[in-house]
């Protein structure tokens, strides 16, 4: 007989979300889609209280001097929501927006992310609230080295393992590799993922978001019958995310009519070259300036009538009060949180098919997860390799969310949720532990 792994029963009573009330907050985004999988999984009651809460938030004082000599203290978060499957893993953002309630809903992201996709990671995200644009390269470098300095404890490859976000790249990540080792005074290579290559990162890291982001397109638009040749695409973001995406969809065939930043976009019914867009935004740093057909805000891009509709920059881009103009037939969630919980009916309702962030974007982590096992390994695979084990991942993992979606006729999105809770859930389970 198998052994049963039911918990006892908890009665402790269920946390009060008042905190949590605004549709915008992502951690009411990501907690609200976690409420309505685990009432569908009947999740054990301890382990639900188990999941709704972080394992550990970091808030530290990141002292910088600035080029003119001021010193500027800058705060910054490192949140590990659940280490139950493996060492945390996810990105470090620089921005303005940066808060806790946003890093805790971002690591918990990453928790279900890594079990979608069934990588042996516990999920964690980190930010400095700054604005790195203002920030010269000498600053930039300081204020990486002494965030790390100050959230050193949690850090390790056996631990909790960073990589690039919003507004970081390889290089932020060398000088926390480079600040991680000075410490423990040796080289540790797997403490960071999306390093340079030169020294331990892995092919294919930089595109592989983009890449996954195009291998789920791919199976939704067969699912859908609909031919990738000719499929119209709006992206939105043209950072490390949405220009790959947008890239590697055009070189299967789809006509890319809308791309945009955070200067605004472009809308090209014929079709956008995007090599020269990404040439543009490599030498300009945006794509203000570029000659890519209409203008059009970011608000109009995601209304336009497209097959495709990436949200590839910011969350909480589509809510309930644009859900009801979104007019494409599939979103593929490049981003972290691009859509709201309040807009998830509405989206429904108009059949849109939502590939959801923690399937859509799993991309980048999986590779991630590559290069921290080559680094573990110290034996590099080649590119191809790489790819090709993307692609296996990101489509089985489709296929699995669909088939559950299937089963308990739900949307995509609380298919993925109940795929990774239960995942999640069943360690705890076999751990024998709450917390
Ligand atoms: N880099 C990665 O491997 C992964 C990133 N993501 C998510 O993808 C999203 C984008 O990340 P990255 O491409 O890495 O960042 P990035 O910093 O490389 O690019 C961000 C892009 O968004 C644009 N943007 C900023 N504000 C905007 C606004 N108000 N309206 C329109 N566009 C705006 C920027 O101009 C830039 O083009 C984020 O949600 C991130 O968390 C998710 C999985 C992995
Ligand atoms: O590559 C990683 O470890 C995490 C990337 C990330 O932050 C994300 O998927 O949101």
């Amino acid at each position: 007989m198998a052994t049963d792994l039911r918990l006892p029963t908890s009665n402790i009573v269920l946390p009060d979300k008042d905190r949590f009330l605004n549709e915008e907050n992502p951690f009411e985004a990501m907690m609200s889609r976690f409420d309505r999988a685990a009432a569908l999984l009947d999740l054990d009651p301890g382990i639900y209280q188990v999941l709704r809460h972080p394992e550990k938030q970091i808030t530290v004082s990141v002292p910088v001097m600035m080029d003119n000599g001021e010193v500027r203290v800058f705060t910054g978060h490192r949140v590990l929501y659940n280490t139950s499957r493996g060492p945390a893993k996810g990105g470090i953002r620089f921005d303005m927006a940066v808060n806790l309630d946003e890093v805790t809903a971002l690591a918990a992201w990453m928790t279900w992310k890594c079990a979608v996709v069934n990588l042996p990671f516990g999920g964690a995200k980190g930010g400095v609230v700054c604005d790195p644009l203002q920030m010269s390269v000498g600053e930039l470098e300081r204020l990486t080295r002494r965030y790390t300095a100050g959230i050193i404890d949690t850090l390790g490859p056996d631990s909790d393992v960073p990589a690039p976000d919003v507004n970081t790249n390889e290089r932020v990540m060398a000088w926390i590799m480079d600040t991680y080792s000075m410490h423990v005074r040796h080289t540790v290579t797997a403490v960071v993922t999306g390093k340079p290559v030169e020294m331990g990162g892995s092919l294919g890291r930089r595109e592989a978001t983009g890449r996954g982001v195009m291998f789920v397109v791919r199976e939704a638009l067969a699912h859908l019958g609909r031919p990738m040749a000719g499929a119209t695409v709006a992206v939105q973001g043209f950072g490390n995310v949405g220009s790959v995406a947008a890239k590697l969809l055009a070189e299967q065939g789809c006509r890319i009519v809308g791309i945009s930043d955070r200067t605004g976009g472009f809308h090209n019914p014929e079709g956008i070259d995007v090599a020269a867009a990404i040439a543009h935004v490599q030498k300009h740093k945006s794509l203000d300036g570029f000659n890519g057909g209409d203008q059009l805000s970011n608000e109009e891009l995601l209304e336009l009538d497209v097959d495709v509709l990436v949200p590839a920059a910011l969350e909480n881009v589509i809510t309930s009060k644009n859900a009801a103009r979104v007019k494409a037939r599939i979103i593929a969630e490049g981003a972290n949180g691009p859509t709201s919980a309040g807009a998830d009916a509405i989206l429904e309702e108009k059949g849109i098919f939502v590939i959801p962030d923690i399937l859509a974007n799993a991309g980048g982590v999986t590779v991630s997860y590559f290069e921290w096992v080559q680094d573990r390994g110290g034996y590099f695979w080649s590119e191809d390799t790489v790819n090709e084990r993307l692609r296996d991942i990101m489509t089985r993992s489709f296929q699995d969310v669909l088939a559950l979606s299937r089963q308990h006729r739900v949307n995509m999105r609380t298919a993925a949720y109940m795929l990774s809770i239960t995942r999640v859930a069943t360690v705890h389970k076999l751990r024998g532990i709450y917390a």
